[in-house]
């Protein structure tokens, strides 16, 4: 079912400051934020040669991962998002093995414009897992 790692979030409290972790101290090439309105973050993304680094700033009223910041002070690592050939088909299969979707387990566009799920972290490992349409 899983295919290649997308992106790993990580989430801060702020991402001006992060970028400047980013771009300073480890040289990376970082995009500028953009806010992402229906999912309650502010990202940039650090492209990497293999994969992405996303880092999320909570953004709005009812960020969902702000309780993930004030609990993480200095930031954290959120998620990691792998991708799928077939979204509702990766849904279905899961939610039939009994994983928690969360939401209302319809596939929203996240910040690549392609259809997004998140599955509950205590279920897989501890781990906030997003699955991202190819
Ligand atoms: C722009 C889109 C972008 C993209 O890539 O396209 C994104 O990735 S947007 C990312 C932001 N959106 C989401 O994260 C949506 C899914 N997340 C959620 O719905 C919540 O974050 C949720 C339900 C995972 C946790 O919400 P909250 O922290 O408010 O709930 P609790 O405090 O009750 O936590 C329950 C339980 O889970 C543990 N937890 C919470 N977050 C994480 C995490 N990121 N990784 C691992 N575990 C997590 C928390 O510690 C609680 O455990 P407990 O043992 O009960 O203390
Ligand atoms: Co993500």
């Amino acid at each position: 079912m899983i295919g290649r790692l997308n992106h790993v979030a990580i989430a801060v409290d702020s991402v001006e400051k992060a970028s400047a972790v980013y771009r300073g101290a480890l040289g990376a090439k970082v995009s500028e934020p953009e806010t992402v309105a229906e999912h309650g973050v502010t990202v940039v993304f650090v492209e990497l040669p293999n994969t992405k680094i996303e880092l999320l700033e909570p953004y709005g009223e009812n960020s969902p991962i702000a309780g993930f910041v004030a609990k993480n002070p200095a930031g954290g690592i959120h998620h990691v998002c792998y991708e799928v050939d077939d979204i509702l088909a990766a849904r279905d299969q899961l939610k039939a093995s009994g994983a928690r979707v969360l939401g209302d387990g319809e596939p929203r566009i996240g910040a690549h414009g392609k259809p997004v799920l998140f599955l509950h972290p205590k279920d897989f490992c501890g781990t906030l897992v997003e699955l991202e349409q190819a």
